[in-house]
């Protein structure tokens, strides 16, 4: 059984450029609600990312295949990590930052810890993770890389879109962005026209909004 596979194809450069533009909160919506990573919590809320998935599959406490997917990695990519039982260990820390930005790697999304995150957070290396932790990790199991994954809930398979931004981490299929992005861009347009009558101190018509909700009115 093969355990570290080629990094995978994924949307054309211009489709993430394209989906970059937007937020997480927007992209979930626009994906009808779906990708939504539960648990992960940016590092640095001020960063964000936007790239394909290249995945590793570790077990619990050993950053192996940590190391194997990052030799796998094409500048732009984002790092995503799961471990095969629940782990808070601190998989990932300044020293391989140092080395996923000097490949290029645009960002680390890992469904267990972190540590020396000062230094990550000065190198200002993009991070979403579910846990902070001091504790550390052998190098001595194999696990897997580019095969699907579940991280934060959601199944990430090689080469999908991953978002990040302060809100957290979305995921979409790479067959969906385009149609996702677009959906998105309609979305931004009609919260531009929302936030202009809310900017003025129209809200909404809450009489019809309970009507239809099967409540009385206002009156
Ligand atoms: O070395 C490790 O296992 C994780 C770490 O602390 C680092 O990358 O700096
Ligand atoms: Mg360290």
């Amino acid at each position: 059984m093969t355990r570290i596979h080629a990094r995978a194809a994924s949307a054309p450069a211009e489709v993430v450029a394209d989906l970059a533009r937007f937020g997480v909160a927007t992209v979930h919506e626009a994906y009808d609600r779906r990708g939504l990573m539960t648990g992960l919590t940016p590092l640095d809320p001020e960063l964000t990312a936007c790239g394909p998935a290249v995945t590793a599959l570790c077990h619990a406490g050993d950053n192996l295949m940590v190391h194997a997917a990052i030799d796998t990695c094409t500048p732009g990519d984002i790092l995503v990590v799961a471990t095969l039982s629940p782990s808070t260990h601190g998989m990932f820390g300044d020293l391989l930052a140092t080395l996923c930005q000097a490949r290029g790697v645009a960002a680390l999304v890992i469904d267990a810890g972190v540590r020396d995150t000062r230094d990550i957070r000065r190198a200002g290396f993009p991070v979403w993770s579910r846990a902070i932790s001091a504790a550390g990790t052998t190098k001595q199991a194999a696990g897997w890389v580019n095969t699907p994954v579940v991280c934060g809930g959601v199944q990430v398979t090689p080469g999908d879109l991953v978002l990040a931004d302060a809100d957290g981490v979305v995921v979409v299929a790479t067959s969906d962005a385009a149609e996702v992005a677009a959906a998105a861009a309609r979305r931004e347009e009609h919260e531009g026209a929302v936030r202009a009558r809310y900017a003025a101190g129209h809200g909404k018509n809450i009489d019809d909004l309970l009507r239809q909700a099967g409540a009385a009115g206002l009156s």
